[in-house]
């Protein structure tokens, strides 16, 4: 097994904020990362053995999940009762069966928010085992704004604070040395990934930021609900969560800090439900400042990404992107333009909710975690038609 050195870096000051003690710093690295999920039953936790598949450095040890318990994976999903795992992957177990001392060097917890912090609390971080979050609960750094969002007191506080927020692209220095990576919503993916250099850059206004979201169903999870139902979804699309989604306060966290005010960043933030299993596509108004448009945005998003593998921005004409040139695929395809009206900019963004939006995402922040190249596992390319 070869090992390899971490340094520490000088970290910015907004990692350093979300990352205030280095004890998460791992001095060195197994050469084949044994992975562990919770909630591999979920849309997520299936999407990540899917993608970890063809991850030439993680070994899937153990897999857990609630009512699907005692199962094996190819029972639950089909999928998954041949080729590339075949017979391979552990029997779904229970969290707390686990001695996840010894169990696993990393852990994607894929489970509902809430039930997730207790769990997280519960693992044995401090003997080296190290997180990424796929739900809500410690992405939010103010725990009065989580306690409003979410009902509820956190319970594990301490924690909250130490959670590195995951997305790769714009926060991989902190992600690389973190313990507990906090991987954003899909929405927030989606939206912060264009506006967060734009505002670093001052090109648009902080104020009147309208985010109009559409979502597959996928993102509403396995656990059936009368809102996902075929005859509930099927041939229309609905507004819901309107002025009162959780992910708005999330979104203003990451613009706030990107704009760098006292001021908050507020914005307008309406997701809709869309007929299609997979994939994000955000239309999203902006004011832009004096003097901007829409070719200086697209080239500063372009300068910004030029080494990035994953986000991609269109150039100047070409069509907006659509979700089905995403689907499957850890991209997330942005295009700008001028708006009919002098002083506005439209910003269209699209990803696939389960892979940029949920357990791409999470590969790309374990690879960062443990010295990988990033593109390592998440090689696939969007699916045709
Ligand atoms: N779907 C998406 O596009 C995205 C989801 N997320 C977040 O990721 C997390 C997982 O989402 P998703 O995979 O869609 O959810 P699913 O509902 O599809 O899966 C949830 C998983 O958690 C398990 N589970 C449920 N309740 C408990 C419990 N009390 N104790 C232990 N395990 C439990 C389930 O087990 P079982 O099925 O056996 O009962 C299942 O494995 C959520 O927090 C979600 O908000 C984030 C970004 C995008
Ligand atoms: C279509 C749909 O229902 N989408 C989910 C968002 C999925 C997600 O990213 O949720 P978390 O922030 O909880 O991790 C929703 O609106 O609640």
């Amino acid at each position: 097994m070869s090992l390899s050195f971490i340094p520490l870096v000088g970290l910015p000051r907004r990692s350093r904020r979300r990352c205030p003690r280095l004890h998460s710093v791992k001095a060195s690295m197994p050469s084949v990362v044994k992975v562990g999920i919770l909630g591999a039953s979920g849309y997520t936790g299936a999407e990540l053995l899917r993608l970890l598949a063809q991850h030439p450095r993680a070994e899937v040890s153990v897999l857990t999940a609630d009512r699907s318990a005692g199962k094996e994976m190819g029972a639950v999903y089909p999928q998954f009762a041949f080729g590339a795992f075949g017979k391979s992957l552990p029997t779904l177990v229970r969290s707390e069966d686990v001695n996840w001392a010894s169990a696993a060097d990393l852990v994607f917890c894929c489970l509902p928010h809430a039930t997730t912090q207790d769990i997280i609390a519960s693992l044995p971080l401090s003997s080296g085992l190290r997180v990424v979050d796929l739900s809500a609960d410690f992405r939010l750094r103010d725990l009065s704004s989580y306690e409003r969002w979410y009902g509820g007191k956190h319970r594990a506080p301490v924690l909250q604070k130490e959670a590195v927020y995951g997305i790769s692209e714009l926060f991989r220095e902190s992600i690389r040395d973190a313990r507990l990576v906090a991987n954003p919503g899909c929405y927030p993916t989606t939206a912060q990934l264009p506006l967060i250099p734009l505002l670093e850059k001052r090109l648009i206004l902080p104020t009147d930021i309208i985010i109009d979201a559409k979502s597959g169903i996928s993102g509403a999870g396995r656990s059936p609900t009368q809102g996902t139902l075929f005859c509930e979804v099927a041939d229309g699309i609905s507004a819901y969560g309107v002025a009162s989604h959780r992910h708005m306060p999330e979104i203003e966290q990451g613009l706030t800090d990107a704009y760098g005010s006292h001021d908050p960043v507020r914005v307008s933030f309406t997701p809709h439900l869309m007929p299609m299993s997979r994939g994000i596509l955000e239309t999203i108004y902006v004011k832009t400042s004096s003097g901007v448009d829409a070719d200086q945005m697209r080239k500063c998003l372009a300068n910004r990404y030029a080494d990035e593998p994953f986000v991609h921005v269109l150039q100047k004409g070409v069509a907006p992107p659509q979700t089905r040139h995403v689907r499957g695929s850890n991209n997330c395809v942005i295009q700008v333009m001028n708006d009919a009206i002098s002083g506005r900019a439209i910003i269209i963004s699209a990803l696939d909710n389960v892979v940029k939006g949920a357990s791409g995402q999470a590969i790309q922040n374990m690879n960062i975690m443990f010295g990988f190249p990033e593109t390592m596992g998440l090689e696939c390319q969007p699916t045709f038609p």
